[in-house]
């Protein structure tokens, strides 16, 4: 039995029954937490006050928001043989060589939905039209740009896809909302549902490598491995104007190849130039490294730059505040900084020194993998803008400040194969300079891009596909056909208090005008993905705080479970020159300059590559971070 006060009248029945299970301990840490959530403090605290508060929430999580879908029946295998990354994710456990890899489960963070609601109650096209579908385009401010939402969909393609059945499902729009849905039905394979031979009976299969192991740009088996690799000298394949190669098909050739649309496709390839250039490094220290040796080791260090930059920069920009600032430096330096972990090194365990260096991978007990909970809060296609807006990149108009418009161009002539051709003769600086200077949409109600319910998706293999979909209406079926919990049941598990009101979600009228008419009064039928779209925002923060607490437990987890960024995040692995590489590079900027040495010097006045280049860079501040009071 835990530890909760008998007067519990101010504790949801649901959350009480959570708690009751818990340690003493940790129901005393509860408390503390559900106490600071009803006073809505703890993004309102002094810096340390809300790290620790987030140390505390982050713990709750790693012992009750972690499931595991099926078995596990790996084999132990010698470590020390398999010192790199493999090219289907396998031999990164330490004991266990099938954690991680390619086709293996997609977890959970929380049991699957236990309400009652039919799979079309409301009917998707309903949710799609009233609540998602863009009126005007809503963009994000300065905060975040278009990179920054190329980069989440280049992570995404990282992590997790699911795999589909053979089955169709037919989807008609409802006579009530059918005039306004740009497909008045649609067709599309349904999640395949595999058995998992746990309690749950069965669960869905990740066609990616969920680690943080670069598969977007070096692919998700030996298959694709081969077909981005030159076989010399380490390198990936590259073209001659620095963008992918293509196949004869006009597909890119790369890691990943699903969906992708000109600025992913650049994001792959700034990366693969970065491999490539780890290559030379290597090489030229190293004259005795075969191709097999530099392509390993390149991609050990190419990895861990990406998952860097991802978590020292594009989340701190996601989450604009000194204490979230605080939260991820320490997630990779550690609470004594840069400067202390560069000379002694990780010495002093995951809080002082961070969790990249730890000496042993950390899961907390439960087999890594991805979740469906987090695919779910990365349903974020509301960043995605109607159109790009091309800068006039010529020498006598270079205006950082202010740069000409030359063009815009509809994203829709940005996606697929015919997407590829027109990026290729924009050409990449331009593509970079012209996203770095475009505010991304905002993750709000009715920003959905209208382009996307009318979208030719593509296989894995890149083609496209007869049937165009309705992306909107299908995102909201599929958290439905996958049993992610809704909006309220989704914040019980995650030991947030749940809304009772509509009003306690929102204050803007209209919103809650339409809430009313899809889902009446019954808040528990409120979609997952619309609450996070309605929901107000912390200061700062771009996403919902629900969605928020998911990542705050799964950021770490990509870092601390992985034998890469632990136990062989060293130089015997990543060798000296690798290591260091890692860690001088801090952010994207630093990636775009060594590649591209005056274009962000001429383009950029900003600090971050993710937010928008136009914009002031961040203030200096005297204080220390740590020492700064609430916002
Ligand atoms: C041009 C850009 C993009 C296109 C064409 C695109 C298209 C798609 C398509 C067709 C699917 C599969 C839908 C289904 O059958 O369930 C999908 C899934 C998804 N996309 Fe995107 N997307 C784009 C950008 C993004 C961005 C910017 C994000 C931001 C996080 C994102 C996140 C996701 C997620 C989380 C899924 C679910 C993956 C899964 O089911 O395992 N996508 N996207």
């Amino acid at each position: 039995m835990g530890f909760y006060p008998s007067s519990s009248w101010f504790l949801h029945p649901e959350l009480q029954h959570i708690v009751s299970k818990m340690s003493y301990l940790d129901s005393f840490l509860f408390y503390i937490v559900d106490l600071v959530d009803k006073l809505g403090l703890w993004h309102r605290f002094p810096v340390l006050l809300g790290v620790a508060y987030l140390g505390i929430r982050r713990h709750l999580h790693q012992r009750y928001n972690l499931i595991h879908v099926g078995g596990t029946n790996g084999q132990r295998y010698d470590t020390d043989e398999f010192s790199y990354r493999t090219a289907d994710g396998k031999c990164n456990h330490p004991s266990d060589d099938s954690v991680g890899s390619q086709g293996t489960f997609i977890g959970r963070n929380m049991p699957p939905c236990t309400s009652q609601y039919g799979i079309l109650d409301p009917h998707p096209s309903v949710v799609a039209t009233k609540l998602l579908a863009r009126k005007r385009f809503i963009d994000n401010g300065d905060q975040f740009n278009v990179i920054a939402c190329s980069w989440i969909q280049f992570m995404i393609h990282d992590w997790v896809d699911h795999l589909e059945d053979t089955h169709q499902i037919e989807l008609k729009a409802p006579e009530e909302v059918a005039s306004g849905c740009p497909l008045k039905s649609f067709k599309f394979f349904r999640t395949k549902k595999e058995l998992s031979g746990d309690h749950h009976k069965s669960g869905s299969v990740n066609t990616r490598t969920p680690w943080w192991d670069g598969s977007v740009i070096y692919g998700n088996d030996e298959a694709g491995m081969r077909r981005v690799r030159v076989f010399k000298d380490g390198k990936l394949r590259i073209s001659g104007d620095g963008l992918l190669e293509r196949d004869e098909r006009g597909v890119p050739i790369s890691g990943d190849i699903r969906n992708s649309w000109s600025g992913f496709s650049l994001l792959q390839a700034l990366f693969v130039k970065e491999h490539n250039s780890v290559c030379e490094m290597l090489k030229e220290r190293y004259p005795d490294f075969d191709d097999e040796k530099l392509y390993r080791t390149a991609r050990l260090v190419t990895s861990a730059v990406i998952a860097k930059v991802h978590t020292i920069d594009w989340t701190i920009e996601l989450l604009k505040t000194d204490t979230l600032t605080a939260g991820m430096r320490i997630n990779w330096y550690g609470f004594l900084g840069k400067k202390v972990k560069d000379t002694i090194g990780a010495r002093f365990g995951p809080i002082l020194s961070g969790l990249v260096g730890l000496k042993k991978p950390k899961d907390h007990g439960v087999p890594y993998s991805l979740t469906e909970e987090f695919v779910s809060v990365y349903r974020m296609h509301c960043l995605l803008p109607d159109t790009l807006i091309l800068r006039d990149m010529s020498p006598e108009k270079v205006d950082k400040a202010n740069p000409k418009i030359e063009r815009e161009v509809l994203m829709t002539e940005l996606i697929g194969k015919e997407g590829g051709k027109k990026g290729s003769k924009i050409g990449f600086e331009q593509l970079l300079v012209s996203m770095g200077h475009q505010s991304c949409g905002a993750l709000t109600l009715w920003n959905y891009p209208n382009w996307m319910r009318s979208l030719v998706a593509q296989d894995i293999d890149g083609e496209d596909r007869p049937d165009l979909i309705d992306m909107a209406a299908l995102e909201i079926y599929r958290d439905r056909e996958r049993g992610v919990p809704r909006y309220n049941e989704f914040r019980k598990n995650l030991l947030m208090s749940p809304i009772s009101k509509w009003e306690d979600l929102t204050d803007d009228k209209e919103a809650i005008e339409a809430l009313r008419e899809v889902y009446g009064d019954d808040i528990e039928k409120l979609d997952l993905n619309v609450g996070l779209h309605a929901a107000k925002k912390i200061k700062g923060f771009a996403i919902s705080e629900t969605a928020f607490f998911i990542f705050l437990l799964v950021a770490s987890r990509r870092l601390e479970a992985d034998r890469f960024f632990t136990t062989d995040f060293n130089e015997k692995t990543y060798t000296k020159e690798g290591l260091q590489w890692v860690n001088t590079t801090e952010t994207l900027k630093d990636v775009i300059d060594r590649h591209f040495p005056s274009l962000t010097n001429q383009w950029m006045r900003c600090t971050s590559a993710f937010s928008v280049w136009s914009s002031d860079p961040d203030p200096t501040k005297w204080l220390p971070l740590y020492l700064r009071s609430a916002p």
